[in-house]
Parts: structure tokens; C-alpha cells; sequence
């Protein structure tokens, strides 16, 4: 089966400086796949590289089944893409919005307007299809976004930190929408900060760090190499974090401590991971 997003050594290079270094992994059709990393990790660059915005310095990428630069316009055809900054037009409407991105990918009418009725009734916009866009909150606007991605039918959808700056209410109405579109067979590649949105959205998480890869896996399988139990002991104003491969062993080794104040055992989630993995925590 052809992969729907394949890299294969992919660097890219700004100013003679390597933002993106050596970087090879593949998410298969179906698959929701997240990009964690810190502030200028390259998540953006490797998006942008992706979707055609910006030419790798090497290496090969193919997106649903298309090289993207010898078919740079297949690929533009089969993609959704929502970036970080807010992309639609403040002052057209939500259904001029829609339209003219349904023209710029020259769909016909009848299915044009079926389908910008099907994609605001889907993110619960179909009630603000009159309303100027700059009258939208936050998380709104991003639901439009998310509606006109969906517009010409792509095959992978991008999100590039979907739900940053929202409210943590509106965050997770913006999961139910990403978890609904994976579930409906939407490839999905998303970038985030938020570790607890990797873990709740993701079959599969690459965490980038200073431009390359530093580990891939699911959750399971960062919680079996890394532990699944972690004891944790509060030093001073710092926390110590020691892993078990079990919750058990974790209580076992407490049971063993002469002093246990100050000292908890939990399950581990990603944040203890990446933090095990980099030495630092994300902001
Ligand atoms: N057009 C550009 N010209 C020069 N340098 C750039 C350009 N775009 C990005 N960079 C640099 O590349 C590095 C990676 O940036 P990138 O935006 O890909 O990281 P990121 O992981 O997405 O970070 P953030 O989470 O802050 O968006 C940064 O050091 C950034 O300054």
C-alpha cells in the first residue's frame, strides 16, 4: 500500500543554517500522526515543506501518492490545509469564504454549495453562514478553517497547531471535530506543544527536537521502552522523576523508601517522556 505522506532523508536549510536534518518516516492512510516538539523544533518548516509552501534543501517527499515537486499540483489537490495563522478573509462572510475557496479549486455548482452546506453543518457554523468572519470568536474561526480544508474533498489533512491560543473548552469541541473527521478514514498530520493533545488525538507521535526526529512510536510503546510507572519526589523546589516498566513496580520501590514524604507514584503520560527524552520540559 502507498503510504500517504512519505519523507525519505528530507533536510531543509535557511540561510546555511539546517532546520530540518535528515528526516525519514511515512504515516499510512487512516493514520492520525502527531509532530511534538519545542518552539523552532522545525514542525512548521516540515508542514510547510509538505504541502508545497516551501521546496526541501533534500531528500523526497511524496504526498498521497505524489512527488511533491514533480506534481506539485496533484498534491495541492489532495491536501486540506489549516495553518497557525488564522487564513480566512475577516471581512467576507463564512459563506463567502467557503465559495471562494470552492472556486479556486473550480468545483461545479450544484456540489459547490452541497458541499459548503455539508461542511458548516458538520463544524456547527451552518447558522453563521451570513456573519462576517471578523465577528467569529477564536475557536469559530478555526472551525471555518477546518470547513474549508474540507471543501474539495482532500485525502490528508494538515493542521499545523490547530488549537493553539483557544480556550481549553473550545479545545476539546476542536478535538471531537479532528477525532470524528480520523474515525470518518481522514488522514490526518498535526502538529502541537500540547502533549496532552498528542496523547488524546494520535495514533502515532514524532517528537522533533533542534530539526530531527528523536523518537517515533505510539503511546504504548513510548510507555514500554520509557515505564509505565514513575515515582516521583519532590527535591527542593525541583521534582525527581524515576520510571518503572509497571505502576506496581513503581509502589513496590516506594513501599522499599525509609521517608516517603514528598514522594507519589503515577502512571507516566508524554510530558514525563519527552522530559526523560530532552532533559527539558515544552512551553
Ligand atoms: N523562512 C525562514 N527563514 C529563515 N529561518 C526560518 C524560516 N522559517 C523558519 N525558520 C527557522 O527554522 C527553525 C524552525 O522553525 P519552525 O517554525 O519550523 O519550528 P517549529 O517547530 O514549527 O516552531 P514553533 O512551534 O515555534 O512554530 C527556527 O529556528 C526558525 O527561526
Amino acid at each position: 500500500m502507498v503510504a500517504a505522506v512519505s519523507l525519505e532523508r528530507v533536510g531543509k536549510v535557511y540561510n546555511k543554517i539546517p532546520v530540518v536534518n535528515d528526516l525519514s518516516f511515512e504515516i499510512e492512510a487512516g493514520e492520525m500522526f502527531g509532530l511534538l516538539g519545542p518552539n523552532g523544533a522545525g514542525k512548521s518548516t516540515t508542514i510547510r515543506m509538505l504541502i508545497t509552501l516551501t521546496q526541501p534543501s533534500q531528500g523526497r517527499i511524496e504526498v498521497a501518492g505524489y512527488d511533491i515537486n514533480r506534481h506539485r499540483d496533484r498534491v495541492k489537490q489532495n491536501i486540506g490545509v489549516v495553518l497557525q495563522q488564522i487564513s480566512v478573509d475577516g471581512d467576507l462572510s463564512v459563506w463567502e469564504n467557503m465559495e471562494f475557496h470552492g472556486r479556486m479549486h473550480h468545483i461545479p455548482n450544484p456540489k459547490r454549495q452541497k458541499s459548503i452546506d455539508r461542511w458548516l453543518e458538520y463544524v456547527e457554523l451552518a447558522d453563521r453562514k451570513e456573519s462576517l468572519v471578523k465577528t467569529l470568536s477564536g475557536g469559530m474561526k478555526r472551525r471555518l478553517q477546518i470547513a474549508r480544508a474540507l471543501l474539495h474533498q482532500p485525502q490528508v489533512l494538515f493542521l499545523d497547531e490547530p488549537t493553539v491560543g483557544l480556550d481549553p473548552q473550545t479545545r476539546r469541541r476542536l478535538w471531537e471535530i479532528i477525532r470524528d473527521l480520523n474515525r470518518q478514514g481522514m488522514t490526518i498530520l498535526l502538529t502541537t506543544h500540547y502533549m496532552e493533545e498528542a496523547e488524546f488525538l494520535c495514533d502515532r507521535i514524532g517528537i522533533m527536537d533542534a530539526g530531527q526526529l528523536i523518537e517515533l512510536g505510539t503511546m504504548d510503546y513510548f510507555r514500554s521502552k520509557y515505564g509505565r510507572g514513575l515515582v516521583v519526589k519532590q527535591a527542593g523546589d525541583r521534582l525527581e522523576y524515576k520510571f518503572f516498566p509497571t505502576l506496581e513496580a513503581a509502589n513496590a520501590y516506594l513501599e522499599t523508601l525509609p521517608d516517603k514524604t514528598g514522594t507519589m507514584t503515577r502512571l507516566s503520560n508524554l510530558e514525563d517522556i519527552f522530559v526523560e527524552l530532552t532533559g527539558r520540559r515544552l512551553d
